[in-house]
């Protein structure tokens, strides 16, 4: 796929490609309810390659929905890998053996999934949602992603049934940015929603790999 994405543009190869260690490293944020988002900017370093080999090898797929009366685009690209399927990428077997590795304990389960978003441009989004398929409607989870290409931002907010009582500023920013980490946990997917909002400013691809357990999407 021709995206134009400027090798160099985010990181310098001759650093090779690496995954820093999670222990000791990642940051977290407590929201409210239970809800919390882990951090850590430039988790892999040196993975121009990696998007490059994501965005020419993955099965990308483009979705079509059902929005009132008609069928509308969904504003990306997809990729699903069930617990069975081999990844696009062995670094990304990588990736996901080094969160369950980190978060095992805590989360009591392996990641085993691996979604994959390519936002083409400022156009492409992902509009305010909670990844709630399966037992994230009523469990606590983690849905942990590794942030490819243009930097975005994934912005998070309390879901409210009634959005009049929603007050204003209560949206939480993260800046997601080429290698970083970012794992929304708790009950972060039942009690915030979070979004990818589209942007006019001129913006590259990005590519977000989600890593969930078995049964959520
Ligand atoms: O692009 C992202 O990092 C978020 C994607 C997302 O929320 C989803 O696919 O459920
Ligand atoms: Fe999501």
């Amino acid at each position: 796929m021709e995206l134009g994405l400027q090798s160099s543009l985010f990181d310098d190869p001759s650093a090779g490609t690496r995954f820093a260690p999670l222990a000791g490293s990642v940051r977290r944020r407590h929201l409210t309810a239970g809800a919390w988002v882990d951090v850590l900017p430039g988790w892999l370093t040196g993975s121009d390659a990696l998007f490059t080999r994501l965005a020419d090898g993955a099965a990308w797929r483009a979705e079509r929905r059902q929005m009132y009366d008609r069928v509308v685009d969904v504003p990306r690209l997809v990729a699903f890998y069930d617990e069975a399927a081999t990844l696009p990428d062995p670094l990304l077997d990588e990736a996901r053996d080094a969160l369950t590795t980190y978060y095992r304990r805590e989360l009591g389960e392996p990641f085993a999934t691996a979604g994959l978003c390519l936002y083409r441009d400022g156009n492409d989004s992902v509009a305010w949602h909670g990844d709630t398929i399966g037992r994230s409607a009523t469990e606590d989870t983690m849905v942990a992603i590794l942030s490819l290409g243009a930097a975005r931002p994934l912005t998070l907010r309390p879901r409210d049934t009634d959005a009049r009582h929603r007050r204003g500023g209560e949206v939480v920013k993260f800046a997601l940015g080429h290698g970083d980490l970012v794992v929304m946990g708790g009950s972060c997917q039942r009690t915030w929603e979070h979004a990818v909002p589209k942007t006019t400013r001129p913006t590259g691809p990005r590519i977000s790999v989600q890593f969930r357990t078995r049964g959520v999407r």
